[in-house]
């Protein structure tokens, strides 16, 4: 059962127990210092584990590392389409369930990650919070380059309504695969300005030293899987 799939909205199944997802522990002081790491398929910000999901889910879930996934000049490039729709550009916050001891352990249980997703899209503004990472994509242009970057609300990386989203079991989309994700999909996008999206899918190389454009998995079979909705 892999992942991106597209999310067909009329063939969703509206699940009213499905609550509102909670975070906790997002909100970064400044002198909390973080790792972004080009790893030559994506931009990587490694997260504490005191961010927690507490809310939302069966169990707990604390954060691992967000990353993002992007297209180029000639194209979109979300991971998760809706109704066939492939948005400009998706941030993946990964998580692992605490009821294992590591992440490593987690990843190979059918239950062991959680991935909140949203799509961003452009629009007239400039994003303050996603421009906390863009401002050090520069100097993060070759595969296995770090910079550390100041802590911030990464909450505010994420819909401010934490109420609509998509449910549905999944995997990771790079290899190995492991079918270990409940993802959730949220329903109101991020807004980022035409620059920023410029600076996102320009910045970056890969281990080729080719631009890292277009880094997403193509989308994958439903095999009869339900995708639920917490709206309607
Ligand atoms: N959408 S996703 O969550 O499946 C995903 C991707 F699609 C990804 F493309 C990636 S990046 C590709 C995997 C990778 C490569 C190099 C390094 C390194 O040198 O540090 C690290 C990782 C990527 F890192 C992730 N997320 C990772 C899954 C792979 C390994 C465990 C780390 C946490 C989540
Ligand atoms: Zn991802």
């Amino acid at each position: 059962m892999q992942s991106p799939i597209n999310i067909n909205m009329a063939s969703t199944i509206f699940s009213p127990h499905l609550r509102a997802i909670q975070l906790s522990g997002y909100s970064l002081p400044a002198n909390e210092r973080l790792k972004l790491r080009n790893n030559g398929h994506t931009v990587v910000l490694e997260l504490p584990q005191s961010l927690a999901i507490t809310g939302g889910y069966a169990q707990q879930y604390r954060a691992v590392q967000l990353h993002l996934h992007w297209g180029a000049t000639t194209g979109p490039g979300s991971e998760h389409t809706i109704n066939g729709h492939r948005f400009a550009a998706e941030i993946h916050v990964v998580h692992y369930n605490t009821k294992y001891d590591s992440f490593k352990e987690a990843m190979v249980q059918p239950d062991g990650l959680a991935v909140l997703a949203a799509f961003l899209e452009m629009g007239p503004r400039d994003n303050p919070y996603y421009q906390e990472l863009l401002d050090h994509m520069q100097q993060i242009q070759r595969d296995g380059e770090e910079v550390w970057v100041p802590g911030f609300n990464i909450a505010s990386l994420l819909p401010v309504n934490l109420k609509y989203y998509y449910r549905y079991n999944g995997s990771l989309t790079t290899p190995p695969c492991y079918q270990a994700v409940r993802w959730t999909v949220f329903n109101q996008t991020m807004m980022i300005s035409r620059d920023q999206m410029l600076k996102l899918i320009t910045s970056l190389r890969n281990d080729d030293g080719k631009p890292l454009q277009s880094n997403y998995r193509q989308i994958q079979s439903l095999h009869g899987r339900r995708v639920l909705a917490s709206f309607q």
